[in-house]
């Protein structure tokens, strides 16, 4: 940032295995998003690697980086992100025609309840149910990673419990690996392994023997 050098992460190193649940915790200006922008191919570091089965994304084109995305990456945001003057369906079937082989819209509209919403702009939607078309969006391109920016944020207990569900539903139906990055601690209880970040360095790895149900997580 002109003269001066913000060092965001350093040294820091580690693996995501397909098909688990990894959950990166660790306070404000840890280095999380920028983990995440790095993985979902948004960003791409001065220096170093990010290497998806294979292909280094650290080097790579805007346009693979473009493709990348497109292919393999859903973004689930803590504030939803939809398209406000599309309906919930158009939100979903929008992520859907950009991929090669997406589900059904509407069939993952139904697996988060909100069928009968399909016609509802997200406007006529609650936080929650946004949150829930959100998430019928990012897994509808059946995409490898789903990568989730503080999914419960916004929500609340009850909610944020559901959101969750949906979540890890999905990764034992479809197999998709998700990647979690929050600071509320108690997420982590419903990860396979928990990353804890502090000040861009990675200062402990846990590894959750039995992940706890999110019927059984409390915050
Ligand atoms: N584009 C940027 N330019 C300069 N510094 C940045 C930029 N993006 C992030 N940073 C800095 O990088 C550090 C990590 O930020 P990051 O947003 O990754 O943290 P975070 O753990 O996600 O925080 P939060 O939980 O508050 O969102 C912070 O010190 C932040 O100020």
């Amino acid at each position: 940032m002109g003269e001066v050098k913000v060092e965001v992460l350093k040294d820091l190193s580690f693996d995501v295995y397909d098909g688990e649940v990894l959950a990166m915790v660790g306070p404000s200006g840890s280095g999380k998003s920028t983990i995440l922008n790095l993985i979902g191919g948004l960003d791409q570091p001065n220096r170093g690697s990010v290497i998806f089965d294979g292909t280094d994304l650290a080097t790579v084109s805007s346009s693979v980086l473009t493709r990348y995305r497109r292919k393999h990456v859903g973004f689930i945001f803590q504030f939803y992100n939809l398209v406000p003057n599309l309906t919930a369906l158009e939100n979903v079937l929008s992520a859907a025609e950009l991929a090669e082989n997406p589900l059904d819209a509407k069939e993952m509209l139904d697996k988060v309840g909100l069928a009968e919403r399909a016609d509802h702009f997200p406007s006529q939607l609650s936080g929650g149910e946004q949150q829930r078309v959100a998430i019928a969006r990012a897994v509808v391109k059946n995409p490898k990673l789903l990568l989730c920016d503080e999914p419960t944020g916004a929500l609340d207990f009850e909610t944020g419990i559901r959101a969750l569900e949906l979540l890890l539903q999905f990764n034992q139906d479809l197999g998709t690996t998700i990647l979690i990055i929050t600071h509320n601690t108690a997420l982590a209880d419903v990860a396979h392994r928990v990353i804890h970040l502090r000040s861009g360095e990675i200062v402990n790895v846990e590894e959750n023997q039995q992940p706890l149900p999110p019927s059984e997580v409390v915050w």
